[in-house]
C-alpha cells in the first residue's frame, strides 16, 4: 500500500489520528506527514530550555522534571549515578521476570517522552503500579540500562529505591486506556484527555504559539493591554452576543425563596379546601354548605394564581432592579474597540483575550468561547496592518520549524513560512471565481460582487488558484462592520481577511474609520446608537489618528500549526452550542 493510498483510505482516522488535509486536492501540500507524526516531532523538541549536561534544578522544588533528564544532549546518559526524585503518571507498565520486577513508562507532563523506571518487587507492590494512569513518586538512581532487550531508545533509566504517593487506577473504569483513542472520543473527557500524547502535544504547541506571539509583538514595541470581557458594545454589529445577567444572585435567591414558600403554603390551602369540598359532597351536605365551600376553594385558587403571577413579574422586575451595572451588558465579541482607544494613546498595543460569539454553528471551525490576538497599530494603513499580520505569522511559523518541527518534514509550514502571502482585492477575487464558474466550476453559493465569500469560495481561492496563504482586501462596505474605513470609491472599505488553506479565515482586520464625520455618517446609516458609542467617537474628536489592526483567531492558528481537524480539540475545555458541561 503506497503512502497516498494510506491517506486516502482514511487509515489514520480509523486508528484514531485525525485526518489532515484533503490529500487528493491539495497538490502542493502532498508531502505532509499525518498530524501524529507532526505532533510527535513537535513534542519531542518542545524543549526551549537551554540544554546543559547537568540537571536543571528548580528554584522551588527538589523534584526533577523528566524533561531535564531526557533533553540532555546525550539523552541523559551522562547523568548515570545521580539520585533523583521524579513524579508522574504511568503511561504503560509491565511486570516481568514472573513478577519479580516491573518496567514503568512514566510521564510527568514536562515533555512528551516517558522515563523508563525499573521497580523491583522488593521495593513496592508491583500490581498497584502497572495500570495506565497510576500516579507515582519514585526515588531512585539513574542508571544506563543494559543494552539489548527491553531498553528501546532509552539512554537512561531510573532504578527505583522507594515508590510513594501511589494514586491507583481501576483499569475497568479509567476512560483513558493505553489503546489509541479518537479525538472525538476524548472530547467526552476534557478533564482527563491531557493525559494522552496528542492532547498534551496540542497544549504544548498552544503554549509555544502564545509565547511566540508575545515575543514578536513585544519585540516590535507593542504593549500588551487587557480589554474588558463584560461590555456594552457589539463590536461586530452581528448581534451574536451573550447577554450577561448581572443580577445579584444572593439577593435574587432570597426573594425567590420567600415567594416559593408562600406559593407552597397557598397550594396546601387549595388542597385542603378541595378535600373539604369533596367531603361535604360525599356527606351530601346542604346546598349552602357546598356553595360556601366552593367559594372558599375558588378564593384559595385565585390567591395561588396571584402569587404565581407576582413571582413571575417579580422575577423580571428583580432581574432589572438588581441589574448590577444599571444597563444591559454582554460578553465581548472582540476587544478591538477598546484596543483602538489604547492604540490611539500608546501607539502599538495588542490583546490576547477570550472572545464570545453566540453563533449557533456546529462546525469544526467555530467555538462559542475562543481566544483572539488583536494587535492595533496607530499611524498604520491597511497595507502596514497586512504586513504586520504576515510578519507575525511568518515569525510564528519559523519559530515552529526551528524549535518544534525540525525533526518532521513539515512542508506545509515551510512553504507558508517562506512564500510571500498572496494579495488580491475582493473585486479581483470575485472575477477569478466568476471565471471559474464560466469554465464549468460549480459552487453551492452564488458568485457575484457584493456577496460575503463562502468557505467554498475561500477554499477554491487558496487551495486551487493561489495555493498559498492569501489576503483578500477592500471588501464591499455593506458586508463589513461600521468601523472599517470607507475607500475613495465609496463602495468598498479597507478591510482584509487572511485565508488559509483548510483552516479558512485565520485573520480579519483593516484600517479603521478615523474621520469623525464619515464615522458618524456610517453609524447613522447602519442604525447604530451614536449615544452609546460616544466614547469610541471621542478619540476621533480629540486628536484623531490613522490606525489599523487585526484579529487572529488563536485556536485557528493552533489548527494550522498542528494540522488537527476540529477546533474543539485544540482548546482545553471547549464551549459550543449545547456544550459547556464542566
Ligand atoms: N481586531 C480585529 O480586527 C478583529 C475583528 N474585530 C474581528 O473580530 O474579526
Amino acid at each position: 500500500m503506497g503512502l497516498s493510498t494510506v491517506y486516502k483510505s482514511r487509515f489514520w482516522s480509523r486508528i484514531g489520528i485525525p485526518r489532515f488535509w484533503n490529500w487528493t486536492r491539495i497538490q502542493r501540500f502532498r508531502s505532509i506527514p499525518p498530524p501524529a507524526d507532526q505532533l510527535a516531532a513537535a513534542v519531542s523538541l518542545d524543549n526551549d530550555a537551554a540544554l546543559s549536561s547537568t540537571l536543571k534544578k528548580s528554584r522551588f522544588s527538589d523534584r526533577v522534571c523528566i524533561k531535564s533528564i531526557l533533553s540532555q544532549p546525550d539523552g541523559g546518559a551522562g547523568l548515570a549515578g545521580e539520585k533523583v526524585r521524579i513524579s508522574g503518571w504511568v503511561k504503560t507498565g509491565r511486570e516481568q521476570g514472573k513478577g519479580s520486577f516491573a518496567f514503568l513508562e512514566v510521564n510527568d507532563g514536562s515533555c512528551a517522552e516517558n522515563l523508563q523506571v525499573m521497580v523491583d518487587a522488593s521495593v513496592s507492590d508491583l500490581s498497584k503500579l502497572v495500570a495506565t494512569g497510576t500516579c507515582v513518586t519514585v526515588y531512585g538512581c539513574l542508571k544506563i540500562p543494559p543494552q539489548g532487550k527491553g531498553t528501546k531508545k532509552q539512554k537512561i533509566e531510573l532504578r527505583a529505591e522507594k515508590v510513594t504517593d501511589v494514586g491507583t487506577v481501576d483499569p475497568s473504569t479509567y476512560p483513558i486506556p493505553k489503546t489509541k483513542l479518537s479525538l472525538e472520543y476524548l472530547r467526552d473527557y476534557p478533564h482527563l484527555r491531557a493525559r494522552t500524547t496528542s492532547i498534551a502535544a496540542i497544549a504544548r504547541i498552544r503554549n509555544a504559539l502564545a509565547m511566540m506571539i508575545h515575543s514578536f509583538l513585544q519585540e516590535e514595541g507593542f504593549i500588551y493591554v487587557n480589554t474588558p470581557i463584560i461590555t456594552t458594545n457589539d463590536c461586530e454589529g452581528g448581534g451574536e452576543m451573550f447577554r450577561v445577567i448581572t443580577t445579584l444572585m444572593k439577593q435574587f435567591d432570597k426573594l425567590e425563596k420567600e415567594f416559593v414558600m408562600s406559593i407552597e403554603a397557598a397550594k396546601i390551602i387549595v388542597k385542603e379546601k378541595s378535600e373539604a369540598l369533596a367531603k361535604l359532597k360525599a356527606a351530601k351536605a346542604s346546598k349552602e354548605e357546598i356553595t360556601a365551600s366552593v367559594a372558599e376553594l375558588t378564593e384559595a385558587k385565585e390567591a395561588l394564581a396571584k402569587l404565581e403571577e407576582r413571582l413571575k413579574l417579580k422575577k423580571d422586575e428583580k432581574t432589572d432592579s438588581l441589574e448590577f451595572f444599571s444597563r444591559q451588558t454582554f460578553l465581548t465579541v472582540s476587544g478591538q474597540l477598546h484596543a483602538e482607544a489604547y492604540a490611539c494613546s500608546m501607539g502599538r498595543v495588542y490583546t490576547l483575550s477570550p472572545a464570545f460569539r453566540a453563533e449557533n454553528s456546529h462546525t469544526s471551525r467555530h467555538l462559542s468561547e475562543f481566544w483572539m490576538v488583536e494587535p492595533e497599530l496607530a499611524f498604520a494603513d491597511i497595507e502596514e496592518a497586512m504586513n504586520c499580520a504576515e510578519a507575525l505569522l511568518k515569525f510564528i511559523l519559523k519559530g515552529l520549524l526551528e524549535k518544534y518541527f525540525d525533526k518532521g518534514c513539515i512542508d506545509r509550514i515551510k512553504l507558508a513560512a517562506s512564500t510571500p502571502f498572496g494579495r488580491v482585492t475582493y473585486t479581483e477575487a470575485i472575477k477569478l471565481l466568476e471565471e471559474a464558474v464560466a469554465q464549468g466550476k460549480t459552487f453551492e453559493n452564488q458568485v457575484k460582487w457584493g456577496i460575503d465569500l463562502a468557505s467554498e469560495h475561500e477554499r477554491y481561492l487558496t487551495e486551487v488558484v493561489f495555493q498559498k496563504l492569501l489576503f483578500v482586501y477592500n471588501y464591499p462596505k455593506d458586508i463589513k462592520a461600521f468601523y472599517m474605513r470607507v475607500n475613495d470609491d465609496g463602495k468598498t472599505v479597507a478591510a482584509f481577511d487572511l485565508l488559509v488553506p483548510k483552516v479558512g479565515e485565520l485573520i480579519g482586520g483593516g484600517q479603521r474609520e478615523e474621520r469623525l464625520d464619515n464615522l458618524i455618517e456610517r453609524m447613522e446609516e447602519m442604525g447604530l446608537s451614536i449615544e452609546q458609542y460616544q466614547w469610541y467617537i471621542d478619540f476621533r474628536r480629540h486628536g484623531t489618528a490613522k490606525h489599523s489592526g487585526f484579529g487572529m483567531g488563536f485556536e485557528r492558528m493552533v489548527l494550522f500549526a498542528t494540522g488537527v481537524d476540529n477546533i474543539r480539540d485544540v482548546i482545553p475545555f471547549p464551549r459550543y452550542s449545547g456544550r459547556a458541561d464542566l
